[in-house]
This record gives C-alpha cells, sequence and structure tokens, in this order.
C-alpha cells in the first residue's frame, strides 16, 4: 500500500511539473504584437541565412579623385566668319535696311536720308555717318554707279575705310625680357570683363601660349570664383586675395607668380565701379603703379558692352583719361542691332577695337576684322 502512495504522489509531482513547463510557453506564443508605445523594435523576418558573397571588383578601378578635364579652346582664325550669324540683329538693320534702299531705281535725296537714318540707327554716329555717306554720295555721282551689286560694294568699302582697317590689332601677349606680357582688363561692372578675361586666356591658350589669371576684381567674391573656373577649364592658374582686399597687392603677386612660374602672359582682371571718377583713378591707378614695379603693362584692354551704345562711349572716357587703353573689347555684338557701335567706338576713341565678344559660349570671341564683320553685317561679300 505504501508503495502505491508513493508512486501516485510521485506521479502527481510529475504531472504538475510537466504542466508548469508547458503552460507559459503557450502564454507566450498568444502574446498580441506591440502596439505603439515609446519605442518599436523592428524584427528581422526569419531571414535564411545567406552565404556572404564578396562584392566583384571592376577590372579597372576609377581613381579616387577625378582630375579636371582640360578643354581644348576652338582655334581662332576665322572665328568672325564662324559666327557672322549672330549679328543677324544688326545684319536687319543695317544690311537689309540699306540693302533695300539702294535698290532703288533712282536714289533722291529721301533715299540718301534713310540711308544717313539706319546708319545712326545702327549707332555709328552722326559725324561719322555723315562723313561716310558724303564720300558715299559723291563716288556715286562721279562713276556714275547704276547698279545695286555696286552701290553695295562701294558702300562696303566705305564702312570698311570707316573702320580704319590700317590700325594694329595685335595683342601685345609675347613675353619679353625674361618675364611674360602683363594684360590689364578694365571697364564697367557688368560689361563682361571676367568673361572676356576668360575668353581671352583660351584665345592665347589656343594659340600655344601659357597664361596665368589674377583676379584683382576683390569687389566682388563670386568674379575671383568666376575667373578659377575660367582657369581651370583650360589648365590655367589664378592668382586670388581675400575678398575686399587690396587689387593692387593681387595684381602685383599675380605677376610675380607669372615671372616666377615662366608663364608667357598675366591677365589681370580689375574691378570696376564707377560710383565716382576720382575713386576709380586712384584704384586703377594704383593698380597700375604697383604691377609695374615688375616692368610695364604691356596692354590695357578696356571692355565695352555694345548693347550700352551711346551711353557706353562716354562711360570710356573715365577709363581713358584714367589709363592707357591700348585696345577695346566689345562684347555683347551678339545681342544687339546696333554694330555699327564699333565705327564710333574708334572714332570717338583713336583707339582700335581689337576683339568682339558675339555670345555666352566660351570661344564666342573673334578677333576683330574689319571686312570680315562689314561682310558679316551686309550679308554680303564685301
Ligand atoms: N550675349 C553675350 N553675353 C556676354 C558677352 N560677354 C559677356 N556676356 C555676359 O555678360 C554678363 C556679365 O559678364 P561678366 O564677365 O560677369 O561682367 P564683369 O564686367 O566682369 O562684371 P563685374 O564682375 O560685376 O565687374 C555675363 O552674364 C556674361 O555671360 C557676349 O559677348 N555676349
Amino acid at each position: 500500500m505504501e508503495y502505491v502512495v508513493a508512486s501516485l504522489i510521485l506521479l502527481a509531482v510529475l504531472v504538475v511539473g510537466a504542466i508548469g513547463l508547458v503552460v507559459p510557453r503557450l502564454r507566450r506564443r498568444e502574446l498580441p504584437p506591440p502596439t505603439g508605445g515609446s519605442t518599436t523594435t523592428l524584427e528581422r523576418p526569419p531571414a535564411e541565412v545567406a552565404e556572404p558573397t564578396l562584392p566583384t571588383l571592376p577590372d579597372e578601378l576609377p581613381p579616387l579623385v577625378q582630375a579636371p578635364t582640360i578643354e581644348r579652346p576652338e582655334p581662332t582664325a576665322g572665328r568672325l566668319v564662324r559666327l557672322r550669324a549672330r549679328l543677324s540683329r544688326s545684319q536687319s538693320l543695317l544690311g537689309k535696311g540699306l540693302l533695300s534702299v539702294l535698290s532703288r531705281d533712282h536714289l533722291d535725296e529721301d533715299a540718301w536720308e534713310e540711308i544717313e537714318d539706319s546708319l545712326i540707327s545702327a549707332d555709328v554716329g552722326v559725324e561719322a555717318t555723315q562723313a561716310l555717306v558724303a564720300r558715299l554720295r559723291e563716288r556715286v555721282r562721279v562713276l556714275g554707279t547704276r547698279t545695286v551689286a555696286e552701290v553695295r560694294e562701294q558702300l562696303a568699302e566705305e564702312l570698311v575705310a570707316a573702320l580704319e582697317p590700317g590700325m594694329d590689332r595685335s595683342l601685345r601677349t609675347a613675353p619679353h625680357d625674361g618675364r611674360p606680357a602683363v594684360v590689364l582688363v578694365v571697364g564697367v561692372n557688368g560689361a563682361g570683363k571676367t568673361t572676356t578675361c576668360g575668353k581671352v586666356a583660351r584665345v592665347l591658350i589656343a594659340d600655344g601660349r601659357t597664361v596665368l589669371l589674377g583676379a584683382a576684381d576683390t569687389f566682388r567674391a563670386a568674379a575671383a570664383e568666376q575667373l578659377a573656373t575660367w582657369g581651370e577649364r583650360v589648365g590655367a592658374e589664378t592668382v586670388r586675395g581675400p575678398e575686399g582686399g587690396d587689387p593692387a597687392s593681387v595684381a602685383f603677386d599675380a605677376v610675380r607668380r607669372g615671372i616666377d612660374t615662366g608663364v608667357d602672359t598675366v591677365l589681370i582682371d580689375t574691378a570696376g565701379r564707377l560710383q565716382n571718377k576720382v575713386g576709380l583713378m586712384d584704384e586703377l591707378g594704383k593698380v597700375k603703379r604697383v604691377v609695374e614695379k615688375h616692368g610695364p603693362v604691356d596692354e590695357t584692354l578696356l571692355i565695352l558692352d555694345a548693347t550700352t551704345g551711346q551711353n557706353g562711349l562716354e562711360q570710356a572716357r573715365v577709363f581713358t583719361d584714367v589709363v592707357d587703353v591700348t585696345g577695346v573689347v566689345l562684347t555683347k555684338l551678339d545681342g544687339t542691332a546696333k554694330g555699327g557701335i564699333v565705327i564710333a567706338v574708334q572714332n570717338k576713341l583713336g583707339i582700335p577695337v581689337k576683339l568682339v565678344g558675339l555670345g555666352e559660349g566660351p570661344d564666342d570671341l573673334a578677333p576683330f576684322e574689319p571686312a570680315a564683320f562689314v561682310e558679316a553685317l551686309l550679308g554680303t561679300d564685301a
């Protein structure tokens, strides 16, 4: 009997033990998933454990730092001819307008007045227009010119003559006396100085020269940035100073660096604030004086915005009074119907137009050639 009782007790203990083990597990399974609360733990899905795979490497690894791509600017020869379509606005006014008058059977007083008006509207300037029309009238009278083609040819010749084709338009950018040529770029804000500096650097590099840029426009921080970007594109170094720093000291450092590195040409971009002439004179005069401690400035290019027309001419005078301008760059000729401004600029300032800007593209700057320019304006072979 004792055995029976002991066996029953043992059995009961085992049963209770088994229930104690199984019930909490079942309860745990039945618990609802957590809903909301301060933290949410994301559980991984019961993943099949994937075999770790090694990434496959490409045959050639890319370099960690990409070297900037150096561009190869277009050659400068024949650029004006290639870009002639950019003068279409001027061409409609001067070329098409004039030629329709010239094609009349008889060139009476009214016709000559219309010709004068077209030239004045194209910003050729009153004096230059009167002189040009007087010469053309005389030729037509003396030679008894009859056909449109002949008058057109004579007009083209007169326009070319008014552009003084004998002027020296070469840029003095060749190194000499064991140092680089120094080019100062001046002009009012927004005329296109920085852009032109960049484009001139490309022109020189296209012609096989080495160039260093000096960002002496410390007035506008973005100008230095913009110039450095132009330089990087063609592999030219840019010397910059702190924003608002002394432009003359940046210009001085740029020339010294150019001498040390043995480049052919140093191009210096300057600021062109025109709020008062005295301030401008002081600043530009100082830049020039300080740069000349290294040797004379070889070329001073005045950048003029063609779209400002006769106003631009007034501004130009301020600069020609301050620095010895050796050449004019007329920018934005693509954006105006007043291409005749080239004649007015030369006529009034007596300084050759050496380059013309015909667009915002990096190679939209062309050496100025009077005959090709007139050809583009008239839309004919001059
Ligand atoms: N259409 C056209 N735009 C031009 C030409 N040259 C320059 N520009 C534009 O004119 C604007 C002013 O040019 P910038 O070179 O910044 O002028 P900036 O004289 O240096 O001006 P600041 O730095 O303020 O003194 C820019 O948007 C140029 O892209 C050109 O020949 N044709």
